[in-house]
């Protein structure tokens, strides 16, 4: 029999794979969903949309669920007396009650559509250090190959120290979500993007750009004394950048899109060689747990049954015991409708008469039952 730590391993992921879209404020990730929804209609795969944005005025594409169509954000404001940004994580904790049912209808989706989209807030911060937003992302990731998609303003990252922010920032999330992590750098139509992969592939040339934009700009940026931290950050981000992929692309002209969609499916292989073994060991962690504290209780209900009322050993033999707890269990008695069901006990009321413990038939005699209080009455 398999056991239960080894329940799900090697389980094929569902055929979808769910791109969880983030980025600042302007970016461009409405833009962005509406050309990637386009271009999947285009190639014959219309994705499975969710919108999590319960500010968003208007939705310029159709989305299969939309937290707006749940939660009411401007009464959540008017009901729990918030700002925008309050009223923006109060809606989403509340729907993020609901992500069971969300995730149902995602998993009946799983294996008829490529891709599930997700929109997120555009206040990033909520959704991406929220713990809705930790519980949506791992629900998620959980039940299907999922990777972040983060979107960066390209013609906004030319300065190195708004490009090392933005830097940070994706490395913060990417060791928070440890999810398969996409950079894509949009706007690749006013902005073309080989800069930031010369800087990402070579630290050298970052801080080369650093001094320069120093003697051209004095201290627009900041303070000189910042030059030297980010120097040092630029050494640490190299790590980080090798475990990046990175894509430019232009959502209003749709270039770069077959690029993005083939990072994508880079993303999905990683998801399933590294990350899914992770959470399939964090699965089968919890069941052991689980299986170690139901042992647990098991010896202890022991412990407490081997002494009767008058204090003596009961002395039933643990195999005798066995029988009764394992319900996998050979069972002899062949018409025992309960095999295999978690019993409960306090409806039984035969669940007391183990062979050697009827009253009168062990060292003990009557025994205890449940409520502490004698079985059989004597
Ligand atoms: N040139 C160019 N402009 C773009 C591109 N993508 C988006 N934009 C523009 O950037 C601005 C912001 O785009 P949105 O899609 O609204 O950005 P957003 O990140 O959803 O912004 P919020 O709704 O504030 O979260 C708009 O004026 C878009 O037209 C692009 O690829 N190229």
């Amino acid at each position: 029999m398999a056991s239960t730590a080894d329940k799900g391993k090697g389980k094929e992921s569902p055929r979808a794979t769910a791109m969880i879209v983030i980025g600042m404020a302007g970016s461009g990730k409405t833009t962005f969903m509406q050309r990637v929804n386009s271009y999947l209609h285009s190639k014959n795969q219309p994705p499975y949309v969710l919108n999590l944005d319960p500010a968003v005025m208007h939705l310029p594409f159709d989305a299969n669920i939309d937290i707006r169509d749940t939660v009411d954000y401007a009464e959540v404001m008017k009901q729990y007396n918030l700002g925008p940004n309050g009223g923006i994580m109060t809606a989403l904790n509340l729907f993020t009650t609901k992500f069971d049912q969300v995730l149902g209808h995602v998993e009946n989706r799983a294996q008829s559509v490529d891709y599930v989209l997700l929109d997120t807030p555009g206040q990033i911060e909520i959704f991406t250090w929220s713990a809705s937003g930790s519980i949506i992302t791992d629900a998620l990731a959980s039940a299907l190959p999922t990777v972040v998609v983060y979107i960066i303003d390209t013609p906004r990252t030319t300065a190195p120290a708004t490009f090392m922010s933005n830097m940070l920032y994706a490395c913060s999330i990417l060791y928070k979500t440890r999810l398969p992590f996409l950079l894509v750098f949009n706007k690749t139509d006013v902005q073309p993007h080989d800069f930031a992969l010369e800087w990402m592939r070579d630290f050298e040339a970052f801080q080369e750009a650093l001094l320069e934009r120093r003697q051209t700009h004095g201290e627009e940026d900041g303070p000189a004394y910042m030059d030297s931290l980010m120097n040092s950050m630029s050494l640490v981000l190299d790590e980080f950048y090798k475990h990046l992929r990175a894509v430019g692309v232009s959502a209003m002209t749709g270039e770069g899109m077959d690029e993005l969609f083939d990072a994508v499916r880079e993303a999905r292989e990683e998801y399933e060689k590294d990350y899914k073994p992770e959470l399939e060991k964090i699965v089968a962690e919890r069941e052991r747990k689980k299986e170690t504290q139901k042992a647990d209780s098991i010896s202890r209900m022991m412990r407490d049954m081997k002494v009767s009322s008058d204090g003596k050993s009961a002395a039933v033999p643990k195999s005798e015991l066995d029988k009764y707890l394992d319900p996998n269990a050979e069972d002899e008695d062949e018409g025992d409708e309960d095999e295999g069901e978690v019993i409960d006990k306090s409806a039984r009321t035969d669940y007391y008469e183990l062979p050697s413990r009827r009253r009168g038939t062990g060292p003990g005699g009557a025994m205890e039952g449940p409520d502490g209080s004698l079985w059989p009455a004597p």
